[in-house]
């Protein structure tokens, strides 16, 4: 009995020892039962980020060889800033997975900027389809392209549709200096919004993505100084500039509008606007020998852009995530009188300046606000006004020769 009782109170004082034991089983195994399942999702994860990398990885015929990134600098002379565009694509994308090629439509792609953005999109391993009416583009401009593969010109103007089947939609097709577009007017606002809306309803049928090239004319003439996205603009809307100012801010309106009814319909169709200070420089009268044209006074100021920047904020706002509007411009300012002066210095010093009365509704003031561009894009522009003239005068000069 004396057994039996010391027995009962051994087993009693092992029992929280049992207790604990057994607790602990339970607790391992649970814990097991559950880093199984760790184990399942982590196999899965492992799984999953491999087939979605796989296509990346996989090296494509025609993405960017190391040959091509020469390329692009070897560019740098005629467009500038390349490298720049070199190390934004390469900020985006992980080590070791290259660009995927993708097929790029840029209407108005003979023009000026146009053409640089192809030379751009080409470098990078791009296919591209211009789509351009010739209407103040030039073959030329696109002529050391016509026997690449992956390079198509496509007579045609935008006011009508056209079935394409693309990734990346540029919108730049539209008559762009005052002369131009006051040609034909009606013509021109045609172009904005007919041409636009054909170029959108493309983007949301196949899923591209659109970039509409606006302008920094859509601030008319600013009562804000300098000028952010968020500045409603100063336009008159029936003057002799509207059909250019106030059909930009229309193709903006359709843009946005097909962003917003696209983001319900059409979920991989991202849309994006910009806007930009023009550049063109130098003036091409000084290298025709032609005095340079001063309108009014003078004392008006505008911001000057040099084109391989505009080209590398394009491309850089074409592969983010982030919607527009942006200003891409380069936010140094002068007065006419004071860039006819830099012309002087840099290009012939006996070159002269004439004083024309001025057009109606000119702005007095243009200068991009661009912190917006650079906090989200990290991207802003690195050739200056100096800099740049004498970097474009030997593209105009051939130019000039071209035209003989
Ligand atoms: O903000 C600006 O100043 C302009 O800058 C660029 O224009 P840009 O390259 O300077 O001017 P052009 O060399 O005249 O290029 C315009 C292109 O559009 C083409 N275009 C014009 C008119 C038209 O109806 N269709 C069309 O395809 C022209 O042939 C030309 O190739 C952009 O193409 C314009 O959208 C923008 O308005």
């Amino acid at each position: 009995m004396k057994q039996l009782n010391r027995q009962s109170s051994l087993s009693k004082q092992h029992r929280p020892h049992h207790h604990r034991l057994s607790l602990s089983r339970s607790l391992a195994s649970c814990l097991l039962r559950e880093q199984r399942l760790l184990f399942v999702l982590l196999g899965f994860l492992l799984a999953s980020s491999f087939f979605l990398l796989y296509p990346s990885l996989t090296p494509h015929p025609n993405t960017l060889s190391s040959s091509a990134r020469d390329t692009i600098a070897a560019r740098i002379p005629r467009g500038g800033g390349a490298s720049s565009v070199v190390s934004a694509a390469a900020r985006r994308l992980p080590v070791g997975v290259r660009k995927p090629s993708l097929r790029v439509v840029v209407t108005g792609g003979v023009g000026f900027v146009g053409s640089h953005l192809v030379d751009q999109l080409l470098a990078g391993g791009d296919s591209v389809i211009v789509v351009d009416n010739f209407f103040t583009g030039r073959k030329e401009n696109v002529a050391h392209h016509l026997s690449n593969p992956r390079f198509e010109l496509i007579r045609h103007d935008v006011v009508e549709p056209i079935l394409l089947e693309v990734d990346q939609i540029y919108h730049l097709a539209c008559p762009a200096s005052p002369v131009h577009y006051k040609f034909n007017p009606i013509k021109t606002i045609k172009t904005n919004v007919m041409g636009t809306l054909n170029m959108l309803g493309l983007a949301k049928r196949v899923g591209a993505r659109f970039l509409l090239t606006s302008t920094s004319e859509v601030y008319g003439d600013p009562l804000e100084h300098p000028q952010k996205e968020s500045y409603w603009g100063h336009v008159n809307p029936i003057g002799v500039r509207s059909c250019y100012d106030e059909g930009k801010r229309t193709a903006e309106t359709l843009t946005m509008d097909y962003h917003r009814g696209a983001g319900v319909e059409e979920k991989r169709s991202i849309i994006k606007v910009q806007h930009y200070v023009l550049l063109k420089m130098p003036h091409l009268q000084t290298l025709r020998k032609q005095p340079m044209t001063v309108y009014g006074d003078g004392k008006q100021t505008r911001s000057f852009q040099y084109v391989s920047d505009l080209v590398d904020g394009l491309v850089t706002l074409m592969e983010s995530e982030h919607i527009g509007p942006f200003n891409l411009g380069n936010p140094g300012e002068f007065t006419m009188l004071e860039l006819a002066q830099v012309v002087k210095e840099t290009i012939d010093p006996s070159a002269r300046v004439e004083f024309k009365p001025n057009t109606a509704d000119d702005p007095h003031m243009r200068k991009p606000d661009i912190s917006k561009a650079k906090s989200l894009l990290h991207w802003e522009p690195k050739i200056s006004l100096k800099q740049g003239l004498p970097r474009m005068v030997s593209d105009f000069q051939k130019r000039i020769m071209d035209e003989k």
